[in-house]
């Protein structure tokens, strides 16, 4: 079975600070992905740059900050970046295809099935899919916004054996290393803790969008899709396949545990949550610690207008994310219910198909 790779480019690496794409930065990116290639490795290259490659074109001064604007240049910018990718590829006998992708299509099963089909299909035959969120049409709640989180949903639709983000930093330091030049370096993550979260900061130019905290998050997505993580810097010959072997200048996130179930990976980071529910300190170790199902007795609160089937997002009281389950309740019963016993809720509902409010097998929990 030959390796797979996703390689996520930021547009940090791509593009100038004025606006435009550096061409020398994809010539050389072109060369590196050639040479997996050419070491049988499958590439899929999932790359950011179009809004800063499009925007002096269209005639802002800098990049836009209104999504109208945005989605105008990235209109008129991810064609210039493709154009380029592919004029650097040719010169390596390498052919590219262009794959745009939002985050509703990866809440369709049928569209998720079409665009692993098509990528399967150009990995067979040798082209390198070249992935960008399509800005043109994502509404602002749907928008992956920076492409990291894209390139960890790519890396587990494909079950890649790695995800490289490169960057215009060496990795994860201790803190920004733009900000506090006595930063230290992090060498390897084997656990993304709340610690991790909590030194990781915004973008660091203003091309970037994500910083290193949208990293986090993706390094987190990946791992829990069982697939490593490599974030930092590549600009040397060589140096994207140094990196994929374990020698590069960044950060690996190990994974430790084997891939998550597809439907949890869906529940966890592609459904949208509609409503949330808060529980106590009981009902927290039970989900957390205890792999339990949460009962009716052990919720405090709901709020929004869910039905039975639709997911919901668990807080403790101090507003702390829990995780995400499947709520077998609708808004409305839910609120009769809540704080009660079993054997009291028995009494009260009757045509309910489980007792539990959420399954402990339609339960993922997000808590580091
Ligand atoms: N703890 C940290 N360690 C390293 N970089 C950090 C940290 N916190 C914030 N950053 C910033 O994250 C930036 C990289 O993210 P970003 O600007 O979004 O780049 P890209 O366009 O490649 O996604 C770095 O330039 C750096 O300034
Ligand atoms: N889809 C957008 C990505 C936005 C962006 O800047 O992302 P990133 O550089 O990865 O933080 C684009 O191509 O401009």
């Amino acid at each position: 079975m030959q390796r797979r790779i996703v390689v996520k480019i930021g547009s940090s690496s791509l593009t100038t600070p004025e606006g435009g794409l550096n061409r020398d930065s994809i010539a050389y990116f072109a060369a590196e992905l050639a040479a997996l290639k050419s070491a049988e490795i499958q590439v899929v290259l999932v790359t950011s740059g179009a809004v800063a490659a499009g925007f002096r074109e269209i005639g802002y001064q800098e990049r836009p900050k209104l999504l109208h604007e945005k989605q105008a240049a990235a209109a008129v910018g991810q064609a210039l970046l493709m154009q380029t990718y592919r004029e650097a590829l040719v010169v390596h006998g390498v052919s590219a295809a262009q794959v745009l992708l939002t985050r509703s299509d990866f809440q369709n099963r049928k569209r998720m099935g079409n665009a692993s089909m098509a990528l399967e299909e150009l990995l067979t035959r040798g082209i390198l899919p070249i992935i960008n969120e399509n800005d043109t049409v994502s509404v602002d709640e749907l928008k992956f916004g920076d492409n990291d989180t894209l390139s960890a949903l790519v890396a587990n639709l494909i079950k890649a054996d790695q995800l490289l983000i490169l960057t215009d930093t060496d990795g994860l330091y201790t803190r920004d290393p733009r900000i506090d030049p006595s930063a230290v370096h992090i060498g390897t993550v084997k656990e993304i803790t709340e610690e991790i979260y909590g030194i990781a900061g915004g973008a660091g130019t203003s091309v970037g969008t994500g910083g290193m905290r949208s990293k986090i998050d993706a390094a987190k997505i990946a791992s829990r899709g069982g697939v490593p993580v490599f974030v930092g810097k590549v600009n040397l010959p060589g140096e994207l396949r140094q990196s994929v072997d374990g020698h590069g200048r960044g950060t690996y996130f190990e994974t430790h545990s084997s891939a998550l179930p597809r439907k949890k990976q869906w529940l966890g980071f592609i459904s949208t949550p509609i409503g949330t529910l808060t529980v106590d300190a009981g009902a927290e170790e039970a989900l957390i610690h205890g792999g339990r199902s949460l009962l009716p007795v052990g919720v405090r609160g709901a709020k929004g207008h869910f039905q039975t089937g639709d997911v919901v997002e668990v807080q403790n009281p101090d507003g702390e994310v829990l995780g995400r389950g499947i709520v077998n309740y609708d808004a409305e019963l839910l609120q009769d219910i809540l704080g009660l016993p079993s054997s009291e809720v028995m009494k009260r509902v009757n045509d309910v198909h489980r007792l539990e409010v959420i399954h402990r097998d339609e339960w993922i929990s997000l808590k580091s």
